[in-house]
């Protein structure tokens, strides 16, 4: 199996809070992969240093055989890295249409551009609200239209941090079918992700992350059943 993402020995401090320690993290070309830990434990900050948001202290990040430590975030997303983030990057007051075209403008152009918009509304059931302001959407579709933004040119490793959040049951559900649509399409997916259901929806492994630093790696049976992980989330439970 290719690995198309190698980290070694990250780390990043602000001040005195170290949101990366030594970490080592590697994931394989096609993988659905899950990252867990309580509040704080940095796995928002571990997406900013794979994106080139936040520079790290020490440490390599390999993307494809490439080392892109150095590389600015535009750099990397060329090369194949998308993101999408919890807080939303849409333009509410634009049209669905506006904000796809938007986020593919600098990538495509005239008919492949009007044949991935048309192919990414289908993808995320939005055909029917091409024309509607984003900010009408309900939350699971203007989340669903944020992950067709991010898809859209077919990036090889996708990011998403947590994207079901304040999704009803029968929209993760569906949330969790795209994803599988997406990986089939042979695209690798990293998530953060707190609903332990919908992890055994989408992921074949998880990595726990506590304090900046990885705590386990494993199956999700042997990530519920390991007992460290649960006291560290018992120990954050009223954070
Ligand atoms: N730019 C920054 N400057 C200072 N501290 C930061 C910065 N970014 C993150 N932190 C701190 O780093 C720690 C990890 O934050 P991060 O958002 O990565 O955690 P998280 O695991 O994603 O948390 P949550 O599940 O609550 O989203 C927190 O203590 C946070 O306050």
């Amino acid at each position: 199996m290719t690995r198309i993402l190698e980290v070694s020995k990250l780390n990043k401090s602000f001040g005195g809070v170290h949101v990366a320690r030594d970490i080592d993290f590697a994931l394989d070309a096609g993988a659905m992969h899950c990252l867990i830990g309580p509040n704080g434990a940095g796995k928002s900050s571990f997406f900013r240093l794979l994106l080139g948001e936040h520079a790290p202290d020490s440490g390599q990040i390999m993307f494809n055989g490439e080392d892109i430590t150095k590389l600015r975030s535009f750099q990397r997303i060329r090369r194949g890295i998308s993101v999408k983030f919890q807080v939303p990057g849409i333009f509410k007051a634009l049209s669905v249409r506006q904000n796809l075209e938007i986020a593919f403008q600098h990538h495509l152009h005239g008919t492949s551009l009007s044949q991935t918009v048309a192919h990414v509304l289908d993808f995320t059931s939005l055909t029917r609200e091409v024309s509607t302001a984003a900010g009408v959407l309900s939350h699971g579709q203007q989340q669903w239209l944020e992950i067709g933004m991010a898809v859209g040119v077919e990036p090889s490793l996708l990011l998403l941090d947590e994207p079901t959040a304040g999704m009803s049951p029968d929209e993760t559900q569906k949330t969790g079918e795209m994803l599988h649509e997406l990986n089939s399409r042979g695209i690798t997916i990293l998530a953060v992700e707190h609903d332990m259901a919908f992890v055994q929806q989408i992921a074949n492994g998880v990595t726990v992350l506590h304090m900046g630093a990885i705590f386990a790696k494993g199956s999700i049976a042997e990530i519920t059943e390991n007992s460290g992980v649960q006291e560290i989330y018992l120990g954050s439970a009223d954070e």
